[in-house]
């Protein structure tokens, strides 16, 4: 049941002009506003007055917060930190456009709420939270078995392909990340996020922009260090993340016994010497029996994450890649911050790019390798 809406306490809305990038774009009536329109204070009741026990955590567009309807009802309610000039009329034609992107793979936006400066988005409830939380905790890693990663992967990837080719609009989500898939009672994944940059008002149109959204470690090197996205740099993301799911460990660096490296420059080095099973997570190369399509994972994964844009492959063909195991596999180029050599496990990623290549560049301090999304920074 959705909670009362502002029928009876707000004047009617003009009806709203939806922009979109396809030619199905039209006019939406104020119904459709309204029905996905949440009374704040009842949202506000609904977590307990945003407590400190209902927060799930925050991420860079703000914090989010468990809620629990009148009808008993649970729903996950993003308090957005609010910057954007973007006026109430165009954030609503924006969540509206958002909430329409519907699939088995992406987390539902139910509907939003707008008070003064307060913004809400309200989104189906998944409980078993995200993927980072299994696959980087030693323990709950091993509820993973490779059946379950491999459905996992395949269900970011129709996800994404729905986000990039299939869906009314063309979305590239620009901050694709182990914690930004969220996983329901039966661990299908559901993609969140997108659409944030729409909302935050950030180009959508492929191209060049000033400014970033992503988050260090996953983010393709000429949107890092150029603003250059296309559905390319989610391709690169794609690809750390099945790797990250191969070898259970964060792309930060690789523990290898008591050495630490770079974790692309260690995945391409296993693989170019033929020793990739070495990138295996040794839980998994124990409990399975298929080895062979767990390579073709990594191999796959590579492919991604490959420096030149155009040789990666697109999420359809990722796609087709994934379900047919039959189908031939073009060889990997190397992967883009291969060049690193002298790695330092303990330097931000991309600190070496921001020092010889950008001029006024980021404050080093406060990024970490792959912790902290970058929302909003004037790159050039
Ligand atoms: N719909 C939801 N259901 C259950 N938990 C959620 C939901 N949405 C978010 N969460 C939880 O809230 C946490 C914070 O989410 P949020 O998307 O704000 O941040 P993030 O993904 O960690 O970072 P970023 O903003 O950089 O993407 C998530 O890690 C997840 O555990």
């Amino acid at each position: 049941m959705r909670l009362r809406n502002k029928k009876q306490t707000r004047p009617p809305l003009p009806p709203i002009s939806i922009r979109s990038n396809s030619n199905t774009g039209g006019t939406m009536d104020i119904s459709t506003v309204e029905s996905l329109q949440y009374d704040f204070s009842s949202v506000k009741a609904a977590t307990n007055n945003f407590s400190n026990e209902n927060k799930l955590g925050r991420g860079g567009f703000g914090t989010v917060y468990k809620g629990t309807l009148e009808d008993g009802n649970q729903i996950a309610v993003k308090r957005l930190a609010w910057d954007s000039e973007q006026g109430d009329l165009e954030f609503k034609n924006e969540v509206l456009l958002v909430a329409k992107l519907q699939h088995r793979n992406l987390v539902r936006l139910l509907g939003f709420s707008v008070e003064g400066n307060e913004r809400l988005l309200i989104y189906e409830f998944l409980p078993n939270t995200s993927l980072d939380q299994f696959i980087f905790d030693p323990a709950k890693r091993t509820l993973l078995d490779w059946e379950m990663r491999c459905s996992i992967i395949k269900g970011i990837a129709k996800g994404l392909l729905y986000l990039h080719e299939d869906s009314r609009l063309k979305i590239i989500h620009r901050d694709m990340k182990t914690s930004n898939v969220l996983l329901d009672t039966n661990m299908n994944p559901k993609i969140a996020d997108f659409g944030m940059a729409r909302l935050f008002k950030t180009e959508e149109t492929e191209g060049d922009t000033t400014r970033i959204v992503g988050t260090y470690g996953y983010m393709a090197p000429e949107y890092a260090m150029h603003g250059q996205f296309s559905v390319k740099s989610d391709v690169f993301s794609f690809g750390i993340i099945v790797l990250e799911m191969v070898v259970g460990q964060k792309n930060q660096y690789f523990k290898n016994g008591d050495k630490k490296e770079d974790f692309l420059s260690f995945a391409w080095k296993s693989w170019k010497n033929g020793t990739t099973s070495d990138l295996v997570d040794p839980m998994l190369k124990e409990a399975s029996s298929s080895l062979k399509d767990i390579i073709r994972s990594i191999h796959i994964g590579l492919l991604c994450v490959q420096e030149k844009v155009n040789d990666r492959p697109t999420m359809a063909t990722i796609v087709l890649m994934l379900n047919s195991l039959s189908m031939a596999l073009p060889l990997p180029t190397e992967p883009a911050f291969f060049m690193r050599c002298n790695f330092d496990p303990e330097m931000p990623l991309l600190q070496e790019y921001n020092s010889t290549t950008r001029s006024g560049g980021l404050g080093s301090s406060q990024y970490s390798v792959n912790e902290v999304t970058i929302s909003d920074f004037v790159a050039r």
